[in-house]
């Protein structure tokens, strides 16, 4: 039997989530956006069969709804959906990066046709729109769910069923819960990079060469300063008290920071950087929301060539690389590559290989 699944914000996420779906034979995706030239470009790429600009005549027609627009826009799309006359059942989900907010609105929906699931699948990008939509974006990310309103378990088994092509391991969470830890790992962060930025722009003002000093290290912490401000600052306001109340805890942490630093104490120094490490190493090892990753560094001369040549050897040795990084490569001078494969066996092959053939070859910068 065919599922008609209606996806209300095309960007990212939902475009994602299209592109994910739309190659099994059961599923009939519809598309609805604010932005007709997103529509036009999901149905000529074959992301979804159909879309229109009316969202109640799709919605009145599916069996799942997926809103994956703006957490604002979700909670009106949410609040018209309410007072639609829907003549068969209807699974509603959402991808909303803040949940208390969702749920709440959710809990006071009154249609009995309506199914309500929280959802909120945990990968993404600072890239903005259908054009950054990837099939693979949620492979093995954590997909949160959070059921709500007339949510049995088979409905919510309906739902899981229907995102399986996404490849993510889905996990129940309350709200609160999930905002709570969302925000230490996901919201927080991007704030701070936002200041580490504001703070570079200000010192640029009296040190104009700062800018190309900016190497991997202000690249890799402040990557995710580039997302989408009118997105993020939506996120910030919908989980605002979590926020102040880590903000302040950071004040306090920074002002630790300080007493270290003012105090030119070496071994506390030292601690405190070590324990940091330890966490963070061990976050790369697990499978959850940060996907597993192991680097190696290869030294490279800047000329024709010579990234090509690396990847070649690790094709030619059946290695997959997940991500690669061109690391300070300045006019003639050696360079270094960061190549980063998904298994402790792939490491170990490529770096193997790649010594072999003359690399040199480190695990850190
Ligand atoms: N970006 C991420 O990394 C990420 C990760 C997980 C979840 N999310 C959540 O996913 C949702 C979408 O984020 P995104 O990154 O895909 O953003 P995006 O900007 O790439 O896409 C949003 C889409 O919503 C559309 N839209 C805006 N207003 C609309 C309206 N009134 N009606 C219909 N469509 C409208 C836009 O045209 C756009 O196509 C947000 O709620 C966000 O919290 C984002
Ligand atoms: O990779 C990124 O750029 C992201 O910001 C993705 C990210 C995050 O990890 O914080 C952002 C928002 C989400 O709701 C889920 C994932």
């Amino acid at each position: 039997m065919t599922t008609n699944i209606l996806i209300a914000g095309l960007g990212l996420i939902g475009g994602s989530i299209a592109k994910a779906l739309v190659h099994q034979q059961d599923n009939y995706i519809t598309g609805f956006d604010i932005d007709e030239r997103t529509l036009r470009f999901a149905k000529e790429q074959h992301i979804i069969h159909e879309y229109d600009t009316d969202f109640e005549q799709l919605a009145t027609k599916a069996d799942i709804i997926m809103l994956a627009a703006p957490i604002s826009i979700t909670l009106s799309l949410l609040n018209k959906l309410d007072h639609y006359h829907f003549e068969k059942d209807v699974i509603i989900t959402d991808v909303s990066s803040v949940k208390g907010v969702i749920m709440d609105t959710a809990k006071q929906l009154t249609n009995k046709r309506i199914a309500f699931i929280g959802g909120h699948p945990m990968a993404g990008s600072h890239k903005i729109g259908i054009h950054a939509a990837k099939e693979h974006l949620f492979e093995n990310a954590i997909y949160v769910l959070s059921p709500a309103y007339n949510a049995n378990d088979a409905i919510i088994n309906r739902l899981k069923q229907t995102l399986l092509p996404l490849k993510s391991n889905f996990i129940i969470l309350q709200p609160d819960e999930h905002d709570e830890m969302t925000a230490v790992v996901s919201h927080f962060p991007h704030l701070i990079a936002s200041a580490l930025v504001h703070q570079a722009r200000s010192w640029e003002e009296t040190h104009s060469y700062l800018p190309k000093l900016a190497a991997g290290g202000f690249r890799d912490i402040t990557r995710i300063a580039s997302s989408n401000p009118a997105l993020w600052q939506d996120i910030f306001h919908h989980n605002q008290s979590k926020m102040a109340h880590l903000l302040k805890d950071w004040i306090k942490e920074m002002e630790y920071l300080y007493s270290l630093l003012i105090e030119n104490d070496k071994n506390a120094m030292l601690a405190y950087l070590q324990q940091a490490k330890i966490y963070r190493d061990g976050l790369q090892v697990q499978h959850g929301a940060l996907p597993s990753f192991y680097d190696l560094f290869v030294d490279i001369r800047d000329q024709p060539g010579a990234i090509a040549a690396v990847i070649q050897i690790l094709a030619d040795d059946g290695i997959s690389i997940s991500n690669i990084q061109i690391l300070e490569i300045r006019e003639g001078i050696t360079g270094a590559l960061r190549i980063t494969v998904t298994t402790e066996s792939a490491q170990q092959r490529a770096i193997s290989i790649l010594r072999k053939n003359g690399y040199e070859i480190s695990l850190a910068a």
